[in-house]
C-alpha cells in the first residue's frame, strides 16, 4: 500500500527505506541541522522531518536499532514507539545513552526503525471466571522447574 508522507526540513538522505526485501522496518534517519551530544544516561527526542498518515486499523511502531545498542548503547527509551493511526504530528524518536561515555549523533544517523503493524480492537466483555489453562497464574519464570 502507498502511504502518504509529509516532509518537512527535506533534507538530502532518501525517505526511510527497507534495506532488504525481507526486512520489518525502514531505518529512520536524524533531521538535525546540528550534532546531538547525549552524555552519560541523557536522553533526547529526535526529529524526523516525516509526518505520515496511517489508514485506520494500523499503527507504527518505533524500534530501537541492535546496531546503535551494541556499538553505542543508544536505544529508544519508549520502547516500541507508538505512532498512531491519527496521529499528524511529526515522527519522532526518544534516545537514551545507556553507555558510560558521551556520543554523537549526527544528521542523516539512521536512529532506529518504523515498523507497520495492523492491530486488533476489543470491546470489554465482563466475567467472573476464565478458562483453566495449564500455565493457570504461573508467569516471571514459573515454567521448566524440576
Ligand atoms: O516514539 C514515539 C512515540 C509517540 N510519538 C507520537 C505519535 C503518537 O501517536 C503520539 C502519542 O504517543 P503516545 O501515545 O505513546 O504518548 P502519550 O504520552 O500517551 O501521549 P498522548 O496523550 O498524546 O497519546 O506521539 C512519536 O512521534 N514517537
Ligand atoms: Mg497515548
Amino acid at each position: 500500500m502507498n502511504l502518504p508522507v509529509k516532509i518537512v526540513n527535506r533534507s538530502p538522505f532518501p525517505l526511510p527505506q527497507y534495506a532488504t526485501v525481507g526486512s520489518s522496518g525502514m531505518d529512520l534517519r536524524a533531521n538535525i541541522s546540528e550534532d546531538i551530544v547525549l552524555q552519560s544516561l541523557e536522553r533526547c527526542l529526535v526529529p524526523t522531518g516525516l509526518f505520515i498518515e496511517l489508514p485506520p486499523g494500523y499503527e507504527a511502531q518505533v524500534r530501537p536499532r541492535s546496531g546503535m545498542a551494541i556499538k553505542h548503547g543508544i536505544t529508544c527509551l519508549n520502547s516500541p514507539g507508538t505512532i498512531d493511526s491519527d496521529y499528524r504530528g511529526e515522527i519522532k524518536v526518544i534516545l537514551i545513552n545507556l553507555s558510560g561515555e558521551e556520543q554523537r549523533l549526527h544528521a542523516g544517523d539512521r536512529i532506529a526503525q518504523l515498523v507497520l503493524q495492523k492491530i486488533e480492537k476489543v470491546d470489554w466483555k465482563e466475567v467472573n471466571d476464565l478458562e483453566e489453562t495449564i500455565r493457570s497464574g504461573g508467569g516471571f519464570g514459573s515454567t521448566g522447574k524440576q
